[in-house]
């Protein structure tokens, strides 16, 4: 199954002190889906945003998709707070739950779409036995915790195999790529198998969101 190609903006980047009108005007701009970091300066080390500020995009009026990648531990006690909050999607990383089958059940009994997060160095076996949870598998192509960092060429080789898993599984997942992504090595990430951008500096970083989105959008073209 060929899912439509998405770009995620990583609000990491937006300007916090305006959040509200960076998120619509990325939206505006083209943007399909909101990516939102959550990180607890304990699994990763830095500290950024919660359920509240979620919410508070709900209230201002937002209503795409929202991706929350939780770079969380413990993973569980938080579900429930970002579904409440509004959350589309939530990821999370295997590393930061003993029972990933339980989570990825929990993400999907409070309503939202589960999906598992990949460190550059997390071997793929966590997908074994629970591909049919599974509505997104998220590749890192940095190591979690900043933005602005180089994309892996690593995640290639990794994208071209999961890509190849879910083809072979059947199941309609989305193949998201978060880290380093950029107008020059969209082309190359798209033709390894993803199907969801994240690009979070690569988008806020430039003064005209729609002249980037075009560019990537017009380099995944590219690629067919
Ligand atoms: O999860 C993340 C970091 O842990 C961010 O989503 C990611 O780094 C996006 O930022 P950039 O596109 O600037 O690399
Ligand atoms: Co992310």
């Amino acid at each position: 199954m060929k899912n439509e190609n998405w770009i995620a903006p990583s609000i990491l980047s937006a300007n916090f002190a305006k959040l509200g009108e960076e998120v619509d005007n990325v939206l505006k701009a083209g943007a399909d889906i909101v990516h939102f970091d959550v990180m607890d300066n304990h699994f990763v080390p830095n500290l950024t945003i919660g359920p509240l500020v979620c919410e508070a995009l709900r209230k201002h009026g937002v209503t795409a998709p929202i991706d929350v990648h939780l770079m969380v531990e413990p993973v569980d006690r938080i579900v429930p707070d970002f579904a409440k909050a509004g959350a589309s999607y939530i990821t999370f990383h295997p590393e930061g739950s003993v029972h990933i089958d339980r989570t990825l059940q929990l993400i999907k009994d409070c309503g939202c779409k589960a999906g598992l997060v990949f460190n550059p160095g997390t071997p793929l076996s966590h997908l074994d036995y629970v591909m049919d949870k599974l509505d997104m598998i998220l590749l890192m192509s940095v190591n979690p915790g900043f933005g602005g960092q180089s994309f892996l060429p690593s995640a290639l080789g990794k994208l071209r195999e999961v890509r190849k898993r879910i083809d072979d599984s059947g199941f309609n997942i989305r193949l998201e790529i978060d880290g380093g992504v950029n107008g020059a090595n969209i082309g190359a990430i798209k033709a390894a198998g993803a199907d969801t951008f994240v690009a979070g500096s690569a988008i806020f970083g430039k003064p005209d969101y729609k002249a980037i989105i075009d560019e990537m959008r017009a380099e995944m073209a590219k690629v067919g």
